[in-house]
């Protein structure tokens, strides 16, 4: 079954077009990198698997236009790197607004257990009342990612995951998402910087306002396609899947 079916995608701010013309056909269970530069629309696709911008052209998630969807299939962990750290709150409230629409001001005995769980499930149950001010970047993610796991959601959506975090939390992270996966079947996307961690993935979309690639990483992650997207590839030679240049 597909998870998730997106025809022919467009999504315009003022006279410019962030996305165009994006198609792409994901299995369920799949775990899918997304790979693309600065700019390339990569934040704005998830925003618009989410319904948060409108978009020209057709989503379907398990087979349901997005109107139909239960928003909690969804779980999403934005980029963090603009969150007001002055905000007054624990980071077991924040995990629990991934179960509520408001802010949960009294915390029930049953709500408690159920964050401190997912808290323990990315390692951080140590940090349930901890003021999110004083959370460091990486634990903050942690706390993002507990958020978007309580709602056991059906697809994971995640905007630069690692960004923050220490090599080591990093390598715990991708084992927490891994673990989750195949735990519960659900299917991944993962907005990265890191190729290497792409590499992992079951599919790489990289792109650049348009789908450049699709596929397993031997097929996507091809000097030709980084270099479409991307314009150069750098010092990322290292990086390719072997036998895959050109
Ligand atoms: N709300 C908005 N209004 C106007 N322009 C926007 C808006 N959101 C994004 N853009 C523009 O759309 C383009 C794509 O942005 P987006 O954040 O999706 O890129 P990205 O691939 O996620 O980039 P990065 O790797 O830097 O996070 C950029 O040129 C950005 O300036």
């Amino acid at each position: 079954m597909l998870a998730l079916e997106i025809k022919d995608l467009s999504v315009r701010f003022g006279e410019f077009w962030a996305l165009e013309g994006v198609s792409l056909a994901v299995p369920e269970g799949a775990f899918v990198a997304i790979v693309g530069p600065n700019g390339a629309g990569k934040s704005t696709l998830l925003k618009a698997i989410l319904g948060l911008v409108p978009f020209r052209g057709e989503v379907r998630v398990y087979g349901l236009p997005l109107r139909q969807v239960d928003p909690m299939w969804f779980g999403y962990v934005p980029q963090i790197k603009t969150f007001d750290r002055s905000f007054p709150a624990l980071a077991l409230e924040l995990v629990l607004t991934g179960l509520r629409r408001s802010w949960p001001f009294r915390v029930s005995p049953k709500e408690r257990e159920e964050a401190l769980r997912a808290l323990a499930r990315v390692g951080a149950e140590g940090l349930a009342e901890r003021p999110l001010g004083r959370l460091s970047g990486g634990q903050l993610q942690r706390v993002y990612l507990a958020r978007a796991l309580i709602r056991k959601p059906r697809i994971l959506l995640l905007d630069e995951p690692a960004t923050g975090v220490d090599r080591v939390g990093e390598v715990d992270l991708y084992r927490y998402l891994e673990d989750y996966q195949k735990a519960s079947g659900a299917t991944v996307f993962m907005i990265t910087h890191d190729w290497e961690a792409a590499h992992h993935a079951t599919h790489v979309l990289v792109m650049n306002r348009k789908v450049v690639g699709f596929g397993p990483p031997e097929k996507a992650l091809t000097e030709a396609c980084l270099r479409q997207a991307f314009g150069h590839v750098g010092h990322a030679h290292g990086l390719f899947v072997e036998g895959s240049r050109g």
